[in-house]
């Protein structure tokens, strides 16, 4: 046991050296090009559960509605959330070169493992690699201002790969308040940094709950404060959300919040959170 507990240490819950800095920027593949993708940006978060498909999926939302086209890959093999996020529940289908065809709602174009295959394959070592290889390049994508990747959680081998094989316009990390998303949220950064990929930003989300009954605020995750979130990143805030029953339901529902027609607090900070990020977009030819 005391052999494995260094090793294990060392690779789960140290920051990144600086040796596998080097050796993830001299890591093999090749950035890529997606044909037809302008942008591509990642959501990423480190820790789990803290709303990153919410986040990747309502950005792509406000991305829309500010007039971009748009198309969101979730790359989350294991647990592909955005079939019904996005209220898409059937297969996609393979077009005549072998390229398969995004499915679309919400003028989104989507592609999910969830539309390749049933659940309860059991993804095991080169499986994984090869499933995001057909992710990533043989969706035939129309002509997109930018791609949103839902990343899976974690900072492992899998997410160095994703982002060393793309050409990224940024990343875009989200966490909760708490300090347990944050220190993974940090390692994501530091992810970034080493493979020299620009942070875009922060979405604090789950940041304090009202109720709605007494109207009492709540910092379930902590208090948010955004300043020392953002100083501890390194990087700018994009938009902060809090626990609201609304947005469970839109992921539950595959609903967009954005169609409610009232103005409302949550429809600003997603059309805000969308433009801070395509201030990062290549200019058009
Ligand atoms: N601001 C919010 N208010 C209320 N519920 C939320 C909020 N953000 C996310 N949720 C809910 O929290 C749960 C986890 O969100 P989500 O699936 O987006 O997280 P994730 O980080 O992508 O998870 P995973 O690690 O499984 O990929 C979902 O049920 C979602 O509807």
């Amino acid at each position: 046991m005391w052999r494995i507990l260094p090793f294990v240490s060392r690779t789960n819950f140290s920051t990144i050296s600086q040796h596998q800095g080097q050796m993830m920027k001299r890591g093999l593949p090749k950035r890529k090009l997606i044909p037809n993708v302008d942008n591509i940006v990642v959501v990423a978060s480190g820790k789990g559960g803290v709303g990153k498909s919410t986040i990747a999926v309502n950005l792509s939302h406000g991305l829309r509605s500010i007039g971009y086209r748009v198309g969101l890959l979730d790359v989350d093999i294991y647990g592909p959330s955005l079939p019904k996020m996005m209220n898409l529940n059937h297969k996609a289908e393979t077009g005549n070169d072998g390229l398969i065809l995004p499915l679309i709602n919400y003028d989104i174009e989507c592609m999910s493992m969830g539309f390749l295959v049933d659940s309860g394959i059991f993804w095991r070592g080169l499986m994984v690699m090869s499933a995001i290889e057909t992710l990533l390049y043989k969706v035939k994508w129309s002509q997109r201002d930018v791609i949103v990747i839902d990343m899976p959680p974690g900072t492992g081998d899998t997410h160095i790969s994703i982002v060393q094989r793309l050409n990224l316009t940024g990343a875009v990390i989200v966490t909760t308040p708490q300090d347990v998303a944050l220190i993974d949220a940090r390692k994501c950064v530091e992810m970034f940094s080493k493979v020299d990929v620009r942070v875009l930003g922060v979405v604090i989300n789950m940041s304090g709950f009202v109720c709605e009954n007494c109207g009492s605020h709540t910092d379930i995750f902590g208090d948010g404060n955004e300043d020392s979130i953002c100083r501890d990143l390194d990087t700018s805030l994009l938009a902060k959300f809090p626990l609201l029953k609304d947005i469970r339901l839109s992921g539950d529902d595959g609903s967009c919040l954005l169609v409610d027609s009232k103005p409302n607090s949550i429809k600003q900070s997603i059309t805000k959170m969308a433009k801070k990020v395509s201030v990062n977009f290549a200019p058009k030819n």
